[in-house]
């Protein structure tokens, strides 16, 4: 598996029977992850939490949404912003997005779904949001490991308590002769986490701490794990989150790409806990409702700022 992973980055194995809380495989994997978020911000989750039929499910479910009129698919349009329908942009003409809030509720899926197909559509409202539920649970897990290793657990269920999802199904086409290569631009996500499953056509890049790209090789059946800026704004600026963008090579052939995201939000304040202030880490961020944030990135100062964090509730 290590050769199919990209050499840098952190290769969590989920499923370890003796990664159990108390164990000391536990410990040094919370550990393992705190850093890997602090210099890289992501790390790749090996995971049987999704069956591989729910996972051939998920990418028939793909298929089938993308294969809907495009009439049909910009009728995704969900209040916050960048949650729903995203596609037919002349700079990333590669890329299409949908997006399902609170897809690990059934009103959640069952709302989109009966946008998408009036007449309903069971099992792609199920698959969707069995995909969300068993992705969420990998996402608790990384929540509680983190949260332990910077000694701040006794925050950790209310956290997980107060979260939300947001599934967004990802297409690329592959590009043609002459066209860009670039299929979605550089930017850090707004999430607290996000978790990235893709098809066998790879093309993520991340930037490091130390800015280096690195092209993200994720064994099939795998996550990637990644922070989003909410997450840098809880730490008080500890954990990294990412530049990343996904790139197509021409060379590679003709196959579409496909990722299912998983993005988490508070439905509380992002606030910085009292243990990550003291003198040599005086507070940097004000608590700040999640989606503001979402709106701040939506206006014109949002998009063209180059530390987000700093510009929207920097103290
Ligand atoms: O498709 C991917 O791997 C990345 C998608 C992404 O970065 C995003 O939707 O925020
Ligand atoms: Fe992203």
């Amino acid at each position: 598996m290590g050769s199919l992973a990209s050499p840098k980055l952190l290769v969590v194995d989920f499923t370890n029977e003796n990664l159990k809380p108390g164990s000391s495989v536990w410990s040094s994997t919370c550990n393992d992850i705190r850093v890997a978020l602090e210099n890289y911000g992501c790390f790749i989750a090996l995971y049987d939490g999704v069956s591989s039929k729910l996972e051939e499910s998920v990418f028939q479910a793909a298929d089938d949404l993308f294969d809907l009129p495009t009439e049909t698919k910009i009728k995704n349009i969900v209040e916050k912003p960048y949650h729903g329908y995203v596609g037919q942009i002349p700079f990333v003409p590669l890329h299409e997005g949908l997006g399902i809030d609170y897809a690990t509720e059934l009103e959640g899926v069952q709302s989109f779904t009966n946008v998408m197909w009036p007449n309903g559509n069971h099992s792609f409202s199920e698959t969707s949001m069995l995909f969300s539920r068993a992705v969420a649970k990998l996402e608790h897990k990384v929540i509680r490991m983190l949260f332990e290793s910077y000694g701040v657990e006794k925050h950790s269920e209310s956290h997980i308590n107060s979260t939300t999802y947001l599934l967004r199904y990802l297409k690329y086409r592959a590009p043609e002769m002459n066209e860009t290569t670039m299929a979605f631009p550089s930017h850090t996500d707004k999430s607290f986490l996000t978790i990235l499953h893709q098809n066998q056509v790879s093309g993520l890049e991340i930037k490091s701490r130390d800015d280096e790209w690195i092209s993200v090789e994720f064994p099939p059946s795998s996550f990637v794990v990644m922070a989003g800026d909410a997450c840098k704004a809880w730490s008080n600026n500890r954990v990294l989150s990412p530049n990343h963008k996904v790139t197509l090579d021409v060379n590679k052939g003709k196959e579409t790409r496909y990722t299912i995201a998983l993005f988490s939000f508070l439905s509380e304040k992002v606030q910085v806990p009292n243990e990550f202030v003291d003198d040599e880490h005086p507070l940097q961020f004000k608590p700040f409702n999640h989606v503001d944030l979402l709106n701040f990135y939506a206006t014109e100062t949002g998009r063209r700022s180059q530390n987000i964090l700093k510009d929207f509730c920097g103290v």
